[in-house]
């Protein structure tokens, strides 16, 4: 078994490395990935593996480009699964470069879809052996109002930049699965997914990054109040990574073994949250560990800042596909964010 797990250097990817190293000790994974800003922050990772004779990492920028050499360390008759997460991820970014957000996460997910076209077209054994699973976004049906949830057949409504080319890549692999049979593809949608190595532009990463600059008299300096968007009234779901890869897996193995491709499954957890009250309960969390304080005050750690361009009010997600395979989240939210939260106590 060969996993090609692009992108996965960063947050999600090397978690999911991690994850197919540890629970396949005979897979072989091929990481590839450019390197951007998010991943320097996780280096660690990569020396880790870069010994391991069944690991094997590519820098490579795919956008500029993806053909059979990210196929090259795989065995003729191995099975292949290409795990693509590789994207730029961050929706305040793609406000500033919306055409990078573009061409980068467009690009590079259709070039590595036709370097797996490539190598099957003509190839029967390949097509029964080789399929791609597609890490997507629950930001591509756009916000849902109060009760509403969206099915994996909901319509698509993107709201910002990223969430575009997010939803242009489920399209461009909608086509290529009509188009092209002997594709054997899944796309997953995820709610927001938090845990250890998240590159701190994120709100969780953000706040616990802050909180590291806490001082002994509990004092949070004025430059690193975390600034929350608008009113801070807007609603997220939040799953840990290591159950978001655990789902990723499934998805693929029950593909596998039901020979059921072409699916699209939400990935998520039914609890919200809002921003400013997250924000308030890791800093509340944080001060009554470290220095046994009940309460906080928010102004002590927040600063309300222009809200985004427009920032989707909440996502709910119809987890009743995923739900009937068997999967749930294991890791509750107090858990994942009490993990996270004593990693930072000095
Ligand atoms: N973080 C979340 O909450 C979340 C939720 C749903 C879906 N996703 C999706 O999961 C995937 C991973 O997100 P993440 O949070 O780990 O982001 P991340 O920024 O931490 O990691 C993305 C990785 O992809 C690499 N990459 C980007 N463009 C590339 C290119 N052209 N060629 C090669 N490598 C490239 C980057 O260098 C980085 O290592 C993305 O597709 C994102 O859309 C993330
Ligand atoms: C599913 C997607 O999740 C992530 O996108 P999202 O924009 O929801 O994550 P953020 O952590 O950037 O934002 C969450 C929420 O907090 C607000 N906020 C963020 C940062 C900050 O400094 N202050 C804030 O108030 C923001 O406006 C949002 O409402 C993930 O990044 C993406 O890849 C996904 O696919």
């Amino acid at each position: 078994m060969h996993f090609i797990v692009t992108g996965g250097a960063g947050f999600i990817g090397s978690h999911m490395v991690c994850y197919l190293l540890d629970e396949y000790p005979h897979c072989h994974v091929t990481c590839i990935d450019r390197l951007s800003y998010a991943t320097k922050y996780l280096s660690k990772n990569l020396a880790m593996w870069c010994d391991l004779p069944r690991y094997n990492f590519k820098e490579m920028d795919l956008a500029d480009g993806a053909d059979e050499t990210i196929f090259s360390e795989c065995k003729d008759e191995e099975d292949v699964t290409i795990l693509h997460f590789a994207a730029e991820s961050c929706v305040d970014r793609s406000y500033i470069d919306p055409l990078f957000f573009t061409r980068n996460n467009i690009f590079a997910m259709q070039n590595v879809l036709e370097a797996y076209r490539k190598r099957v077209e003509g190839h029967p054994d390949r097509q029964k052996t080789h399929c791609m699973v597609h890490i997507s976004t629950d930001e591509v049906y756009g916000e849902q109002k109060h009760t509403d949830t969206v099915t994996e057949d909901s319509l698509l409504f993107p709201s910002n930049p990223y969430s575009a080319t997010k939803a242009a890549c489920d399209l461009i692999l909608h086509s290529y699965i009509k188009s092209f049979n002997d594709l054997r593809i899944s796309i997953i949608r995820s709610n927001n997914v938090y845990g250890p190595g998240q590159y701190p532009e994120k709100l969780i990463s953000k706040t616990l990054e802050a909180l590291k600059h806490v001082d002994r008299d509990g004092f949070l300096p004025e430059s690193w109040k975390v600034p929350i968007h608008g009113t801070g009234d807007c609603q997220r779901s939040y799953l840990h990574v290591r159950d978001f890869v655990a789902a990723v897996i499934l998805i693929e193995r029950n593909a596998r073994d039901t020979e059921a491709f072409g699916q699209i499954f939400n990935v998520g957890v039914k609890e919200e949250i809002k921003n400013r009250d997250l924000v308030y309960s890791i800093c509340s969390m944080y001060m009554k560990l470290r220095f046994e304080k009940e309460q906080i005050s928010e102004q002590e750690f927040v600063t309300f800042v222009k809200d985004r361009c427009y920032n989707d009010a909440r996502y709910s997600l119809d987890l009743e596909k995923i739900h009937s395979l068997g999967w749930a989240p294991r890791i509750t939210f107090e858990e994942g964010i009490s993990e996270l939260v004593q990693s930072i106590i000095p």
